[in-house]
């Protein structure tokens, strides 16, 4: 593995773990980043972006006020787009996930410990001039916006509003006499809110507004809206916009508020691949489908999955590194103190972390092919897939955030008291993952929209109609008996088809009885949401589960002895740890038995030995520079009591021997002069 530094020197608890690791690790590191090929394209592009040292701050983040936090972020921000639009646009073609590739997204993470103010601009300004413009409309825009002339972000929740879209408030109403939207926030609440650059960065965004035209709403259309001055930055007037305050995280990334009072744009402004408005007024419908203008956010769910991926990655590198040079307790008092990767709860806490990030990894590529799949369907006017598309990415968005911020905090308890600390980077870690939980549409919500899907789907089976390949397991839901257990990977990933089909035939039975017994379909449903997000994170388990097995068994082919074997012991922790997290789930729906339960815990226990030895190269293996990981706890060298004394030592709090806060506060309290 190449590091910057090839003279370091290495704590010797991680020179040992290096030299016990029994595969190699170049080989993995392959399979994550997806080919030999995308690894030296990624390594090329972190070291034209890194080495020169741009992306390190003489004082860190930390230590600055929020204003000072911010303009370092935009001014390492332009550093870095300058970089993209220069040396990196070469190197950058990459696999690439539509407007840059997800290696310049993630080698941009060195500059940032929060996030860049230009996140949105990147992930939805531009994605949504691409998916929402006609041609004509792309060819004016999409220019000026990858060149950075312009900055934009997508202002879409509202004060009031943010999951449901429908109930949005702002009002775009067609004037035909000037040939101008008017965009009027009615209500407070109908301010837009959250909307990343907004509050100081961008000079314009994407509003989403209700649309009226000839006294008619159409409900709620895209409108790219100029909202400061191109040259003085001065929000122009009929405009009300500012940074909406501290947060948990993101605390670079100045979201904004925004409101309207009468502000007209020109026509021209509507995004109108999927709907226009005539000069006249008219409104005319283009898409086949009603919900096309969802499509920035759909493939922001796609491009998420990957995105947590890569950040539990980091989580896990930092806690397995700190984990072998940490040595604590001594359970054999004639021996010296373990390293607390020793201990087998230790273990559990942190191998399953290791493989969650290969698993999400994986699904993230799987689930990108697929999205090209139904992007390619959708040009030819076919738009037959994309509800079992906008299923699948709900759920998997849904699953892999809320995972991968549940295991972040996993990895944080593993470090202990050192993982509070800012300077471990797994705060910060938590801190953006927790958010992706929420935004781009809630857990809860999301997977409420797979099981829709599930319930039709369910009902199409019963109907022995032909299902769509990620429910096909349906089909075996009417055999009236429980799934036949059998712990080989792919019993495991029958049974957890089993319980998914089982848990929404629950939901469907329970719904009907309701309503035979009086409510109304909105009732019952809403009576049964608990059990049906239950049945959408089972089917959800159900597809990574397979896919993430199936993938490792193509990737893996070819590959060397060794790693075969390490990357199927991690294929097979997953399926254990998760049938064991739902043993009762399993007795209820398959024919799992108590003895049954008892020896998959064991062969779970014993899993964890097996991979113990290869800890420290399989977190090697996701290659992650120092740079990327901010972390005291997780560098490459394990120097993690000398980085931990030098950041400390680093803390404005410690530049003078006595804090004025004593002569102000403390002395004449304690002299009873206060
Ligand atoms: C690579 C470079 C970029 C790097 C990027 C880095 C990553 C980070 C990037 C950016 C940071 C992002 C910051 C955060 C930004 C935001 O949060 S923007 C705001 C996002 N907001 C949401 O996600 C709102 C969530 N709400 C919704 O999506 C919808 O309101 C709803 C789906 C919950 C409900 O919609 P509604 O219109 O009310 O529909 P329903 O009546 O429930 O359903 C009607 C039918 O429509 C189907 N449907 C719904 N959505 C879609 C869709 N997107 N596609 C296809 N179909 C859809 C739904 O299933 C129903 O179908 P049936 O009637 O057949 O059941
Ligand atoms: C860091 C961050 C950045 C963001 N950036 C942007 C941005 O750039 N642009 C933008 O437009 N927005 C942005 N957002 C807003 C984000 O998209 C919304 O917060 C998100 O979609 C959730 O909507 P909400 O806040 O209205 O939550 P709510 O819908 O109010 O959710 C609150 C609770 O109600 C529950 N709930 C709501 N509806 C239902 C239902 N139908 N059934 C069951 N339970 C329900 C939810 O599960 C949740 O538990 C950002 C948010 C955050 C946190």
């Amino acid at each position: 593995m190449t590091q910057t530094n090839n003279n370091m020197t290495v704590n010797p608890d991680l020179a040992m773990e290096r030299a016990k690791c029994n595969f190699n690790v170049l080989e993995v590191t392959h399979i994550f980043d997806g080919g030999e090929r995308n690894t030296l394209q990624r390594k090329k592009i972190e070291d034209v972006a890194l080495n020169s040292g741009a992306s390190k701050d003489a004082l860190g983040e930390e230590h600055m006020s929020p204003k000072e936090k911010y303009e370092n972020a935009v001014r390492k921000s332009c550093i870095y787009a300058t970089m993209m639009k220069n040396e990196l646009a070469e190197l950058s073609g990459l696999e690439s996930f539509g407007v840059s590739s997800p290696v310049i997204r993630r080698t941009a993470d060195a500059f940032f410990k929060e996030v860049s103010p230009f996140l949105l601009h990147l992930g939805m300004f531009v994605p949504t001039i691409m998916g929402q413009c006609t041609p004509e409309q792309q060819s004016y825009w999409l220019p000026r916006a990858l060149d950075m002339q312009i900055i934009g972000t997508y202002a879409q929740t509202e004060l009031g509003h943010g999951t449901f879209i429908r109930g949005l408030e702002t009002t775009a109403t067609y004037d035909p006499e000037t040939e101008e939207f008017v965009l009027h926030s009615p209500t407070l609440s109908s301010y837009k809110w959250w909307a990343g650059g907004l509050g100081k960065t961008v000079n314009y965004c994407i509003v989403v507004a209700q649309l009226y035209t000839k006294g008619e709403c159409h409900g709620t259309h895209p409108f790219i809206v100029q909202i400061r001055d191109e040259d003085t930055h001065v929000p122009l007037p009929g405009i009300k916009v500012g940074e909406i305050g501290p947060k948990m995280g993101f605390n670079t990334a100045d979201n904004g508020f925004l409101g309207f009072d009468h502000y007209r744009i020109p026509r021209e402004h509507m995004l109108m691949k999927n709907a226009q408005v005539l000069k006249d007024g008219t409104y005319v419908k283009v898409a086949r489908h009603g919900k096309l203008t969802y499509g920035t956010m759909v493939f922001v769910r796609v491009v998420l999955v990957n995105e947590v991926a890569f950040n539990l990655a980091k989580a896990s590198t930092i806690a397995v590194r700190y984990s072998a040079i940490r040595r604590q307790s001594k359970p054999k008092p004639d021996e010296v103190e373990p390293q607390i990767l020793d201990y087998v709860t230790q273990q559990h806490k942190l191998f399953i972390a290791i493989a969650t990030a290969h698993a999400l990894q994986l699904c993230s590529t799987w689930l990108w092919e697929s999205f090209s799949a139904v992007l390619a369907q959708m040009k030819g006017g076919n738009t037959d897939t994309l509800p079992e598309f906008h299923a699948l990415s709900s759920c998997l968005k849904a699953i892999s955030t809320s995972d991968s911020a549940h295991l972040i905090e996993q990895c944080r308890h593993a470090c202990g008291g050192h993982g509070y600390m800012i300077s471990s980077g797994i705060p910060n870690l938590y801190n953006f993952v927790s958010a992706t939980r929420t935004y781009e549409g809630d857990y809860t919500v999301l997977l409420l929209q797979t099981a829709r899907f599930l319930v039709k789907a369910y009902e199409q089976a019963e109907a022995k109609k032909p299902l769509t390949p990620t429910v096909s397991y349906l089909a075996h839901a009417f055999s009236g008996s429980r799934a036949t257990w059998d712990n080989s990977p792919d019993g495991i990933i029958r049974s957890f088809q089993a319980l998914a089909a089982g848990k929404t035939a629950v939901c469907v039975t329970n719904m009907r009885k309701r309503m035979r017994a009086g409510l109304s379909q909105v009732d019952a449903w809403e009576m049964s949401t608990i059990q049906l997000v239950a049945a959408a994170e089972a089917h959800c388990r159900a597809v990574i589960a397979d896919t993430y097995r199936k993938e490792i068994v193509r990737l893996t082919a070819n590959s060397s002895p060794n790693v075969k074997v390490v990357m199927d012991q991690l294929t097979t922790l997953y399926l254990y740890y998760w049938a064991l997290e739902r043993t009762g789930d399993l007795l209820m729906f398959t024919s799992v038995s108590q003895k049954d339960l008892v020896d998959l815990q064991i062969a779970y226990e014993e899993l964890l030995l097996k991979i113990r030895p290869n800890a420290v190269g399989l977190v090697d293996a996701f290659d992650l520079r120092d740079e990327l990981l901010h972390s005291t706890l997780g560098s490459y060298d394990g120097r993690v009591y000398e980085r931990l004394m030098e950041e400390a030592l680093k803390s404005p709090m410690n530049k003078e021997p006595v804090s004025d806060a004593y002569s102000k506060y403390l002395r004449p309290m304690m002299k009873g002069k206060l």
